[in-house]
């Protein structure tokens, strides 16, 4: 089939290479020149593992092709994803003019019949919105406007998208529908299944899908600190919940908060949707709350700690990314960490092996960057663990000891057991547990 992807992100280059990789051919649309050249050179602008293998192979096959010139992208295809950003307005409505604009240089461009398909997370009604502003220059059967969001979570990204769980498709066209239904039957073939249904509801299905897993991670947080106060282990009550088949084992991992691109914008965007509709959605506002306390909880133990005086201490940050496995910093609780220090009058260098340079982009030189995760403890007073990156999680213990100054770790992910850093002889502060080698 003939694709076009209008916007070249996490969300549009997987999503273009796993539909090249399936024998499509895929033309990516950007508006930024950079980021288009720099894909045309066979490179990959984001770091996502397994990604690079894919695009280089079907960039040889001329599967894929990338360019900044929408029309010559949408004259050769049948199907038009849109992959554009939904960021956050200032009242916390998911801004939808990336989309609505594209719509329109679409409603100008389209000749002949194409399935216009929404691959970005927008709010219900949306659909309608679209295909209101295509629908003031071309006729109803040029165009069909498909719901179809995506649930592929960043660093695992082309997994997902290659064996997704379901795939949700909202469309009220027969047509539409057997298009839709052709093209997604090589990610189903596990018997995964494909899910059809009006476009409100899968609008809504997106946002409900990553409001849940954030409310599931804010109730954990929240158990996390009753833990501390009430002597139990975050991680045992964990175990010992997830058993339950009606609870599931994952994403019940406490922390010091979601970020990332998603939850907190998608939490923020269905709470706006609530207030438009004059509903009242309570959970929803305490899930915002308590992920915003959540993401002061690690700078809490560390003033705790040194009795409010930071003034000229010397910190070690491991990990950046709000999660291991990508670059991506958006809405990453490490900058949140890192303001705080500097605010407080201390410093901090910091260590991630992949998104060192998006952090520089943003603190400059007011941060010291470590070539590698040990040099960067040298001197500190302590070490504070921010992403549970795997190369955290088993490293030379002893030579952590000879480069810190004082054995001190804020784990803010959990990474360590209790008994291995009571043996070490670390303070031991993380999430939910009883600190190691201190006062509780
Ligand atoms: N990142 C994820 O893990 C994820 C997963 C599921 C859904 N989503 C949703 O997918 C959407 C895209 O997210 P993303 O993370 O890929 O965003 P992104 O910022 O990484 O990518 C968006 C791309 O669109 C381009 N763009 C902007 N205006 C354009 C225009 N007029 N024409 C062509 N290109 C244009 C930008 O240059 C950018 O490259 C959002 O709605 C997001 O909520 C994201
Ligand atoms: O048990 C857990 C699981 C996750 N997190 C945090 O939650 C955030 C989001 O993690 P994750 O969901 O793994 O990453 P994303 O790539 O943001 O993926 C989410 O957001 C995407 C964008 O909408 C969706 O497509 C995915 O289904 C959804 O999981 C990160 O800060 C994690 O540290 C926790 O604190 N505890």
């Amino acid at each position: 089939m003939k694709i076009a992807v209008v916007g070249t992100g996490y969300v549009g280059l997987v999503t273009g290479t796993c539909f090249a990789e399936t024998g499509n051919v895929v033309n990516c649309v950007d508006v930024n020149k950079a980021k288009i050249d720099q894909l045309k050179k066979g490179k990959c602008p984001i770091y996502e593992p397994g990604l690079d293998v894919l695009l280089q192979r079907n960039i040889k096959e001329k599967r894929i092709l990338f360019t900044t010139d929408l029309k010559a992208a949408i004259d050769k295809s049948d199907i038009i994803f849109l992959a554009l950003p939904t960021p956050p307005g200032e009242d916390g409505s998911a801004d939808l003019k990336y989309i609505l604009n594209v719509a329109e240089d679409l409603s100008e461009i389209i000749k002949e019949y194409k399935v216009i398909v929404n691959k970005s997370t927008v709010p219900v009604g949306t659909a309608e919105k679209v295909a209101e502003v295509l629908g003031r220059k071309l006729a109803p059967e040029l165009f069909d406007v498909v719901s179809n969001p995506e649930f592929l979570r960043e660093g695992i990204a082309v997994d997902d998208f290659l064996k997704p769980d379901r795939v949700v498709i909202g469309t009220s066209s027969d047509r539409a529908r057997d298009v839709m239904n052709e093209l997604y039957q090589p990610f189903v073939r596990q018997g995964n299944p494909i899910y059809f249904m009006d476009e409100r509801s899968s609008e809504m299905t997106k946002y409900v899908a990553n409001s849940y897993l954030a409310m599931r991670i804010s109730y954990m947080n929240e158990v996390a600190n009753l833990c501390e106060l009430t002597g139990a282990n975050v991680d045992l009550v964990r175990i010992g919940i997830g058993s339950d088949s009606r609870i599931g084992k994952r994403f019940l991992f406490p922390g010091i908060g979601y970020g990332g691109s998603c939850f907190p914008k998608d939490v923020l965007a269905l709470h706006h949707t609530s207030k438009q509709n004059k509903y009242d959605f309570k959970l929803l506002d305490t899930v915002m709350k308590v992920n915003k306390n959540q993401k002061k909880v690690l700078f809490g133990k560390i003033k705790r700690f040194y009795k409010n005086s930071l003034k000229g201490k010397k910190f070690a940050m491991w990990g950046l990314a709000f999660k291991p496995e990508t670059d991506d910093i958006r809405d990453a609780p490490a900058l949140e960490l890192i303001n705080e220090i500097l605010n407080a009058g201390a410093e901090v260098t910091v260590f991630d092996p992949e998104a060192m340079a998006n952090v520089k982009a943003i603190f400059g030189n007011k941060i010291k960057y470590a070539r590698d995760q040990y040099t960067g403890l040298k001197e500190a007073d302590a070490l504070l663990i921010v992403t549970e990156w795997s190369e955290f999680r088993n490293p030379d213990f002893e030579r952590m000891v000879k480069n810190l100054k004082s054995k001190v770790v804020f784990d803010g992910r959990n990474v360590y057991s209790l008994e291995k850093m009571e043996e070490l002889g670390f303070y031991y502060n993380s999430i939910g547990r009883k600190i190691v080698n201190g006062k509780n």
